[in-house]
């Protein structure tokens, strides 16, 4: 028989969690040792924990993973979505106490202490999700250094809500950069940071496009000066409806008849500006594995989700607005919320579009990834061009 070549594994402290109907949940210390707070949302994803960790749209969540073993991969040098974990905290059933992987560079657990983000392992992840399911996200407090859930429960209660939350500002480059194109250039494309993930900038290099990103807090007139192709609105935390100055800005670049193409927070954004609602879900869309379908080809995608908000729009009505006739593009088939929008002019062409997933699939499966060559097209279109046959006859 093969000797067991872990080494042993010391105990960490105790930790508890305590939701703010009072629910506590008992387990261990995973990452640093200390006390997080934040809103308690589950996310289904059975793989791709280090995309999710660095994604800014989970600024002030404390992420709970429903796959009942987290860690097994390790945590490496090239999949993180931005320049940190911004998951308030981390909640897993059983931290895998070997990583294997030949890209693994250290252990979540050591990911998680360097950058002093509080987890908490050996919890009863089931019954938390359960509870999340029936009575809606809510805020929590996790803390390996408190005993007394009482006294936790006291300092969850002083924590805002997400509800109301602006937090694009929090995350957000504070200077601009450029992502270039691979290969030639085709197209410039102004991508407006409110909480970006890396890999939406990289599918646009695949795509010949040329991405300055600018911070969260950019007028159109900023926007404008780049003459660009398309406009684009990242994904991002916090509650579409304390985003009045990025709906406002999105408006003008409606008005001024550019493409805009825009992911999640990008399309609660899109949804706002074409006068529709948003409203929160009772517990959101979290994790790679949520089935939606396009409503023009019935065809249906497995896609990556991390929403708490969605936009309130008619599934089967077309809806007039000054900048032409909206519709709903997408659905979720687990639950009819609106996963995509489109605005069309009155020859019925595409003028622009939005979803409330994730093309960019980090993680997450690809099925959706056309989006980026429907926002491609639509530039050569609108530019007078036939894409990919930029100067030849058609
Ligand atoms: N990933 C996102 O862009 C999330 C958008 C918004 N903060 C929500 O929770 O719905």
């Amino acid at each position: 028989m093969l000797a067991d070549a872990r080494a042993p594994e010391s105990t960490p402290p105790p930790a508890i969690l305590v939701l703010e109907d009072g629910r506590t949940f008992h387990g261990r210390a995973f990452g640093a040792v200390g006390e997080t707070f934040g809103e308690a949302v589950f996310s289904t994803g059975m793989s791709g924990y280090q995309e999710t960790l660095t994604d800014p749209s989970y600024d002030r969540q404390v992420v709970v993973a429903t796959a009942p073993q987290i860690g097994n991969t390790g945590w490496n040098d090239d999949d993180d979505e931005s320049s940190r974990i911004w998951v308030a905290g981390y909640v897993v059933r059983d931290a895998a106490r070997i990583p294997s992987s030949w890209r693994s560079r250290r252990s979540l657990d050591d990911a998680l202490r360097a950058q002093g983000v509080v987890g908490m392992r050996d919890v009863d992840t089931r019954a938390l999700t359960r509870h999340l399911r029936e009575r809606g996200a809510m805020r929590v407090g996790v803390s390996s250094v408190e005993t007394d859930p009482a006294r936790l429960l006291a300092r969850v209660l002083e924590q805002p809500s997400m509800h109301g939350a602006h937090l694009a500002d929090e995350v957000s480059t504070p200077q601009a950069y450029v992502v270039p194109a691979q290969g030639d250039k085709r197209f410039t494309v102004v991508a407006l940071d409110l909480g970006i993930k890396s890999m939406t900038p990289y599918r646009m290099a695949e795509r010949g496009i040329e991405t300055h990103v600018l911070p969260a807090t950019a007028s159109f007139a900023e926007i404008a000066a780049h003459r660009p192709d398309g406009v684009f609105f990242s994904n991002g935390p916090g509650d579409p409806q304390a985003a009045d100055a990025a709906v406002a800005v999105l408006r003008e670049v409606l008005a001024a008849g550019t493409p805009y193409f825009g992911i999640c927070f990008g399309n609660q954004l899109f949804g706002r500006a074409l006068g529709f609602g948003t409203y929160k879900l009772v517990y959101g869309h979290r994790g790679i594995n949520q089935p939606v379908m396009d409503l023009t080809t019935r065809k249906v995608e497995i896609t990556a989700h991390n929403h708490g908000f969605a936009v309130d729009a008619p599934l089967d009505a077309p809806t007039p607005t000054p900048y032409g006739v909206a519709t709903v593009s997408h659905v979720c088939l687990n639950d009819q919320v609106v996963e995509g929008l489109e605005l069309r002019d009155d020859a019925g062409d595409l003028l622009s579009f939005s979803v409330q997933y994730h093309p960019e699939a980090a993680a997450g499966p690809h099925d959706a990834s056309y989006l980026f060559d429907r926002f491609t097209d639509l530039m050569a279109k609108r530019s007078g061009r036939v894409s990919g046959l930029e100067g030849q006859e058609n």
